[in-house]
């Protein structure tokens, strides 16, 4: 299926304003063309004078062929003006509705997309897709639907003229129409992978460009800044090289087609002139067929511009709707369960996985948390903690293995029941370009400011956002990077608790403010985790000090669980490490 197919079946709904808005193009089309004749018709009064064309239709006086003629005049140019605003209106609001469309229809699916898929994409090149191709296609359709289905009309309209009038010359004159035709779309299928290659450039300029705006503090730090320069300076001459080689194709169209028109006008002028001298066809008739063979030829030289507005924009299309139907690995749809049903409690089972397929994550690890109990994970670095907590948002899918929520598998739960009933805070938590307020009651727009303020007093925010001098109003800057580490994993701590939720994950969530303030922190989410489930991962092991159970991750297994005192007495790792941290592994060195 072609790209342009494909979106008109995509956009199905707009079928009948694409419809209208062409029957106002043909219409501007025809009242384009009647000029010309009238030329003919106008010709054909001086020279004919009481025996011409209008004369023998009933205006015989000359005067009043004349007047006649001015009013027809007016008459076809202000329908063509008429059809010229309506049909640009036409098109133009039909590009805007579809990019509306398309855009809001790409991002949400992109939103749905599973994590893993991300990982695998640049999000420069997805920004790309989501706002240059869907702006190419708006392009095309601005302009190059019309171009198109109005060198057909004039083509059919003016055909029908020129063999109305003769014949003999209209076949001549449209003989090099067939060979503009097939030399356009054998130009136009060698242009279509250039434009492919040219988006792909783009997306990676996309990528680029993302990436180092990103890591802005870190290219100045490093006096990266040549470094990185050059490497935007090599994307945009890639872009600037697979333009060329489509460039470069695509200008060679026009003088090709040129010189067909060319021979169909030479014909014409000569052939015809040599009739009108015999009397074989009247001046008027031949006056109008140079003009006609002009105007029915020389539009055609315009393909070359449709062909390669086509190409981008069909290149762009590809891409905007390939993302549109890329399959969603793991399906938003399932049973429902609804937040308020959830206890809380949770099942693992002989659960495996791997992100690439080879290397193992996660190795059998079995667990089962009753509700409202409080859980620690710790082990090394890299040992799967966060892994195991990603799998039960069903950010990705284990290999082998089931983890229930409730007694419910949650691979058939539907994806955002499970989500809402788990409050999570990332060890690297995002926050959103607005206010501490709009970041505290992120998915939660309902909260009332005494709602937001609890929270932060649980998570022991509330005295450093009172001492800002815009308190909860202050702006937290894109990716809140107006903020201090520990001050961000407060708010999203914040944000968490908010949300009340059945489970509460942490994930290193207090891994970057002091000591006194954590302290702090560990008594209010001794309060706030009363009742319901809560999983904490922690590097600092006095995090995880008074959990219901800890468990240590090596390697992606539980090699140890328990409560803080039983695995200190085990004498494993928990209780090595546990002597590393507090410091007595130095004392006992230092003795
Ligand atoms: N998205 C990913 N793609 C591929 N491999 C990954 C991905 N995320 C994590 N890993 C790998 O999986 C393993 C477990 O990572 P995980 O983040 O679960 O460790 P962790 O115990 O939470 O570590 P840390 O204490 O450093 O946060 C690591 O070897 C890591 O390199």
């Amino acid at each position: 299926m072609s790209p342009l197919s494909k979106l008109f079946n995509h956009a199905r709904r707009y079928r009948k304003h694409a419809v209208l808005a062409s029957v106002y193009s043909a219409l501007n089309k025809f009242f384009d063309v009647l000029p010309e004749i009238l030329i003919g018709v106008a010709v054909d009064v001086v020279v004919s004078k009481q025996d011409s064309f209008l004369a023998k239709i009933g205006i015989a006086d000359t005067q009043s062929q004349l007047i006649w003629l001015g009013i027809l005049t007016v008459l076809i140019w202000g329908g063509e003006s008429l059809f010229q605003y309506l049909y640009s209106v036409a098109w133009r609001d039909l590009a805007q509705n579809l990019q509306h469309d398309l855009r809001k229809e790409a991002y949400a699916h992109v939103q749905r997309l599973e994590l893993g898929w991300f990982e695998n994409r640049s999000s420069g090149n997805l920004l790309s897709i989501l706002n240059d191709d869907i702006n190419q296609m708006e392009r095309f359709l601005n302009t190059g639907a019309n171009m198109i289905l109005q060198i057909v009309c004039s083509s059919i309209l003016i055909s029908i003229v020129f063999f109305v009038i003769a014949p003999g010359i209209a076949v001549i004159a449209l003989l090099p129409v067939p060979l503009i035709l097939y030399g356009t779309f054998w130009f136009q299928r060698r242009l279509a992978p250039r434009y492919a290659d040219v988006r792909e450039a783009a997306g990676r300029i996309g990528g680029r460009l993302n990436n180092n705006l990103f890591g802005i503090a870190t290219i100045k730090s490093y006096t990266a800044e040549d470094f990185e320069a050059a490497h935007v300076d090599e994307a945009s001459r890639a872009y600037v090289t697979t333009n060329a080689a489509a460039i470069r194709l695509s200008s060679a169209i026009t003088p090709v087609i040129r010189m067909a028109v060319l021979a169909g006008f030479v014909v014409t002028l000569v052939y015809g002139g040599y009739l009108a001298l015999h009397g074989q066809i009247a001046v008027g008739s031949y006056s109008v067929l140079v003009y006609l063979t002009q105007r029915l030829l020389w539009p055609f030289t315009g393909l070359a511009e449709i062909a390669d507005l086509y190409q981008r924009s069909m290149a762009s299309i590809d891409r905007v709707l390939g993302l549109i139907q890329t399959p969603l690995a793991i399906p938003y749809e399932g049973e429902r369960l609804p937040r308020e049903l959830v206890k809380g409690a949770v099942r693992l089972e002989q659960v495996d996985f791997s992100y690439d397929g080879a290397q193992p994550a996660l190795t059998g690890v079995d667990l089962d948390i009753a509700p409202g109990q409080t859980i620690g994970f710790v082990g090394s670095t890299g040992s799967g903690k966060s892994t195991l907590i990603k799998l039960l948002l069903r950010f990705y899918t284990p290999k082998s293995g089931r983890i229930l929520l409730d007694g419910h598998d949650i691979s058939a739960l539907d994806l955002q029941d499970l989500r809402r009933a788990v409050g999570y805070v990332a060890q690297e938590p995002f926050l959103t370009d607005g206010t501490i307020a709009d970041n505290i009651a992120y998915g939660a727009p309902s909260a009332s400011r005494a709602d937001v303020e609890a929270a932060a007093r649980s998570a022991e925010a509330h005295e450093f956002i009172a001492r800002l001098p815009l308190g909860y109003d202050t702006p937290v800057g894109e990716r809140g990077q107006k903020l201090s580490g520990g001050q961000r994993q407060r708010i999203a701590l914040a944000r968490a608790i908010l949300k009340s939720p059945p489970i509460l994950v942490l994930d290193e969530a207090t891994s970057a403010v002091d000591n006194e303030t954590e302290a702090a922190i560990q008594r209010s989410l001794a309060r706030v985790s009363r009742g319901r489930t809560t999983l904490v991962i922690a590097h600092r092991l006095s995090t995880v000090r008074q959990a219901d159970i800890i468990h240590v991750l090596e390697h992606g297994r539980i090699v140890e669980s328990g409560k803080h005192d039983a695995l200190l007495d085990r004498g494993g790792i928990y209780a090595g490490l546990w002597r590393l941290q507090t410091g007595e592994l130095d004392t006992a060195g230092a003795t």
